[in-house]
């Protein structure tokens, strides 16, 4: 549709009334906007809703049926982004999987990183690393459950270093460890995600962005992610893999830069991608479970049993061959997604061409946001929405055909369809293998003095528990 065109279709779709001149709906968008965008789709459009954003006309999904037609029936017409100016700057013109628009661009690294990097067979070949990276996790526990003082552990800044750790190994595990160089990865990640930040002012008010003190804050950033990647892109350069080391992402994304004509600029786009969409995401899913699980002793004792069943006697820690028989630590990895999908809103799409949903017609260019944390709790789809109750799960239960992959678009905490997140085997076995472990070889308590875990949540780039996880670990008598 021409813009006039456009327009008028959008003033046909349900909307809520209290807009604001210049500002349209933005302030009805509160510092949850999950939960706000939820509230508000209840009363004016339980499938789909309009709202200005500022400048922008945004579409808000919010059941399983308008989630289904977006993400299966008409894929192919949502599955562009929006253009982000905080974006476009951080990621050298938004040439990373996750921000490129819908096209060949997109298409080719898409296809990279999904058989190259994420692919459940190469996600296989990191795991002597990742085991050790718990090995590292285990021995600072241990000497923490030692401690008679019975001192309290940052479970929460555990999971972040873990996470951190993890996706730093597979991308520059060749290289030796530098002291200080995963926390400094750490940081820069922390200014990325704090300025990609759920509702950028750049993002909504377009004319605003060359003046905006974002953007300048973004130009500083890219200069140090710079900085640092052309240093270890030269170092692995200079010096290629011995054929007994393990490649790391350097190395791939190296090796078929020619066959996917890429330049320097996209494949630093491409790491940098990496780090921000593997590592707080799954961090954030690791906090959450076990939050749960602290808050629901059956459950954390159902799972200690499973765990310490399955696991091979007399090795010194859960390895990933122990984890296919641990069907209760699957069920709780994914009611915990569940409940705290790591991001309620997932990323933004953007539709390409005019297309009906639900009965409405939604005009090309509109962008368009997918409740998942919304879909996930409604009372409507499941029973007990609130609760954790990983047993919905389990092989006899009902919910227990619901896998990762988006099949149903009750649960989507990884999306569905062309943009779905190509890293789920990556994530499932990085979460299952710290989870595992810290269960099986401690019992956990909470610190003397508090009664329950605060789920007080905070909304940035994604949605995580405001407070810190502290937990006592303590180990078991018959370890
Ligand atoms: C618990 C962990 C994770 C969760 C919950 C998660 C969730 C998601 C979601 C919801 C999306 C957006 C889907 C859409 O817009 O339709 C996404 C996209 C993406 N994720 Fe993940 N993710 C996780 C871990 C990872 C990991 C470990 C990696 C890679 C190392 C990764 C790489 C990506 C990329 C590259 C995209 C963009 C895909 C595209 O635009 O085509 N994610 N993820």
């Amino acid at each position: 549709a021409s813009s006039s065109g456009a327009e008028k279709l959008r003033s046909k779709l349900p909307s809520p009334p209290f807009k604001l001149p210049v500002i349209g709906h933005l302030h009805l968008v509160g510092s949850l906007p999950h939960v706000s965008l939820r509230d508000l789709a209840r009363k004016h459009g339980p499938d789909v809703m309009l709202l200005r954003l500022g400048a922008v006309p945004t579409l808000v999904v919010s059941s399983p049926r308008a989630a289904k037609a977006v993400l299966r029936t008409h894929d192919h017409l949502f599955a562009s982004r929006p253009h982000s100016a905080v974006g476009d700057i951080l990621s050298n013109g938004s040439t990373n999987v996750a921000l490129a628009p819908y096209g060949d661009y997109w298409r080719r690294t898409k296809k990279l990183v999904t058989t190259h990097l994420l692919a459940a067979r190469k996600v296989r070949s990191n795991r002597a690393a990742r085991e050790q990276e718990v090995r590292l996790v285990l021995a600072r526990l241990r000497a923490a459950a030692a401690d008679t003082a019975r001192t309290a552990v940052d479970v929460s800044e555990l999971f972040i270093y873990f996470a951190n750790d993890v996706v730093c190994q597979a991308v520059l595990g060749r290289l030796p460890r530098e002291a200080g160089r995963n926390q400094m990865f750490r940081e820069l990640l922390e200014i990325h995600c704090k300025l990609l930040g759920g509702f950028n002012l750049p993002d909504y008010f377009p004319i605003l962005a060359r003046l905006d003190m974002v953007t300048a804050k973004a130009v500083k950033l890219k200069r140090r992610w710079d900085d640092v990647l052309d240093d270890l892109i030269d170092k692995h350069a200079s010096k290629m893999a011995n054929d007994d080391e393990e490649e790391d992402f350097i190395d791939v994304l190296l090796s078929v830069q020619q066959e996917y004509s890429l330049t320097r600029d996209n494949i630093k786009a491409i790491l940098v991608d990496m780090f921000e969409a593997g590592t707080d995401t799954t961090y954030i899913a690791l906090d959450y479970a076990m939050a749960e699980l602290m808050r629901k002793p059956q459950a954390m004792a159902k799972l200690q049993a499973e765990v310490r069943g399955c696991a091979t006697k007399g090795k010194e820690m859960v390895t990933e061959d122990d984890l296919g028989s641990m069907s209760y630590l699957k069920a709780a990895m994914r009611e915990a997604m569940r409940l705290h999908p790591s991001g309620p809103l997932m990323i933004p799409h953007l539709s390409v061409a005019d297309c009906g949903v639900e009965g409405h017609t939604i005009p090309s260019g509109t962008r368009v946001i997918i409740n998942v944390w919304a879909i996930g709790r409604d009372a409507a789809s499941w029973k007990d929405a609130e609760e954790f109750v990983p047993e919905r799960f389990m092989e006899e239960a009902m919910d227990a055909t619901c896998d990762l992959q988006g099949n149903d678009f009750r649960f989507l905490p990884f999306g569905s369809g062309r943009r779905m997140c190509p890293g789920i085997s990556f994530a499932a076995v990085t979460f299952e293998i710290i989870l595992a472990n810290l269960v099986y070889h401690f019992n956990w308590e909470l610190p003397e003095g508090s009664s329950s875990v605060d789920m007080t949540e905070e909304f940035g780039f994604d949605v995580h528990r405001k407070e810190r996880l502290l937990l006592v670990p303590r180990v078991p008598h018959h370890l």
